[in-house]
C-alpha cells in the first residue's frame, strides 16, 4: 500500500534483517507517532481528539474508545461496524475518511480525516437559516454523499446535521459511521429496481433489515420507531429533516421530551413557517412521507426542481461552496 512507497520515499531508516533484506513493515503509526491537540468532540462511546503527525506535520482527527467502556456497554459490534464501514466507503469526497486504525493496552484509535470546520450543526445555529443557494449546495452535497454510501450497502441509520462535517474548503464530510447497517453485499450496489428493491422494503422480511438501535429523536423515521427496521429510504427521511432544518433553523418534529417528538413523527405532525420556499416545500413534502416505498427515491429527487441547477457528480465537489451568510 501506499504507506511503504510513503515510507521509502521520504526515506524511513530502512530495517535490515540478518541477510540484510530489507524488513518491510506497515508504517503504520502509533500514540507516540502524534502530538495530540484539542479536543474535538465527546460521545457517548469515544472522544475525537486533533492530532498532529509528529513526522509529517499532517493534522488527523483521532477517535479514540476506550475498551473497558466499551466491552462494559456490550458496544464491541459497534466498533467493528463503524471500522468495516469507513473501509467500505474510501474515495467519496462527502465521506471522512479512516487513515488507519492501531491500539494500546486501554484503547482503539480511529486516525481520520480532520474537518477542521467543524459541524453543519454549528454554523446552521449561528446563521440560524440557510438561505436558498446554501440550502441547496449542501443539500446536493449531503445527497450525492447519501447516494454513494447507498449504492456501497451502507445505511447511515443516524443522519443529522452533528454528522455533517465541514473540511477546510467548506465541502461535506459526513462522519459517525458507528450506527450504520452494512447490507449484504447481494443489496448493495442495486439502484432502486423496482421488484427486489420494492420487495426489500414492503415485506420488511428481508434480513438487511436493521434493529435494536434507533437513532437522535428529531430525525428518527417513522418505520423505524414502528416496527424497529431502517432502510435506504430512512436515510432518505433524515435527509428531508435536514433540508427543512437548514431553511427553517429547527428540525420539522421536535417536542418537550422524546416520547412527545416520537408521537409528532408518527402522526406526521408538522407544518411549514411563512417564508418557506413553495418549491422546497413540495420537496420535503415528498421525502416525510410515512411509507417508506413512496418516498421520492435518489434518482427523482436529484432531478426535482429544487435541484435544478445542479450539476451531479465530481463537478459538485470541485465547485467553490457559497458563502455561508
Ligand atoms: O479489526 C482491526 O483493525 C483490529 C484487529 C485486531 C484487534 O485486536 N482489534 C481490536 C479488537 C477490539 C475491538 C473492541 C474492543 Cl473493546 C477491544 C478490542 C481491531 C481494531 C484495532 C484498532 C481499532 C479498531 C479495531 Cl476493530
Amino acid at each position: 500500500d501506499d504507506w511503504h512507497e510513503r515510507g521509502a520515499a521520504v526515506g524511513l531508516r530502512q530495517e535490515l534483517d540478518a541477510s540484510g533484506r530489507p524488513v518491510l513493515r506497515s508504517v503504520k503509526k502509533g500514540f507516540r507517532d502524534f502530538q495530540f491537540g484539542r479536543t474535538l468532540g465527546e460521545g457517548s462511546y469515544s472522544t475525537v481528539m486533533a492530532a498532529t503527525d509528529r513526522e509529517t506535520g499532517k493534522e488527523f482527527a483521532i477517535k479514540v474508545l476506550d475498551k473497558r467502556h466499551i466491552i462494559k456497554e456490550k458496544k464491541v459490534k459497534y466498533v467493528n461496524v463503524e471500522k468495516d464501514t469507513l473501509n467500505r466507503l474510501t474515495e467519496h469526497p462527502g465521506v471522512v475518511r479512516l487513515y488507519y486504525t492501531f491500539q494500546d493496552e486501554r484503547s482503539l484509535y480511529f486516525v481520520l480525516d480532520l474537518a477542521s470546520n467543524g459541524e453543519l450543526l454549528g454554523v446552521l445555529k449561528r446563521l440560524t437559516t440557510f438561505d436558498y443557494e446554501c440550502t441547496r449546495f449542501y443539500g446536493a452535497e449531503i445527497l450525492d454523499t447519501i447516494d454513494f454510501m447507498h449504492t456501497q450497502g451502507v445505511i447511515h441509520r443516524d443522519l443529522k446535521p452533528e454528522n455533517v462535517l465541514l473540511d477546510e474548503h467548506m465541502h461535506v464530510k459526513i462522519t459517525d459511521f458507528g450506527t450504520a447497517k452494512l447490507l449484504s453485499p447481494s443489496k448493495s450496489n442495486q439502484h432502486p429496481d423496482g421488484i427486489s428493491e420494492a420487495a426489500e422494503l414492503l415485506d420488511g422480511s428481508d434480513k438487511n433489515k436493521a434493529n435494536s438501535f434507533v437513532g437522535t429523536a428529531e430525525y428518527v423515521s417513522p418505520e423505524l420507531l414502528r416496527d424497529k427496521t431502517a432502510c435506504k429510504a430512512s436515510d432518505l427521511w433524515a435527509f428531508g429533516c435536514i433540508i427543512y432544518q437548514l431553511f427553517a433553523g429547527r428540525p420539522p418534529f421536535k417536542a418537550g421530551n422524546e416520547y412527545l417528538t416520537f408521537q409528532k413523527i408518527l402522526s406526521l405532525e408538522y407544518g411549514f413557517p411563512t417564508g418557506f420556499p413553495e418549491v422546497a416545500k413540495d420537496l420535503v413534502e415528498r421525502l416525510l412521507v410515512l411509507e417508506p416505498s413512496s418516498r421520492l427515491s435518489i434518482e427523482h429527487i436529484k432531478n426535482h426542481q429544487f435541484f435544478e441547477s445542479v450539476t451531479w457528480g465530481r463537478e459538485l465537489w470541485k465547485q467553490r461552496p457559497p458563502k455561508l451568510q
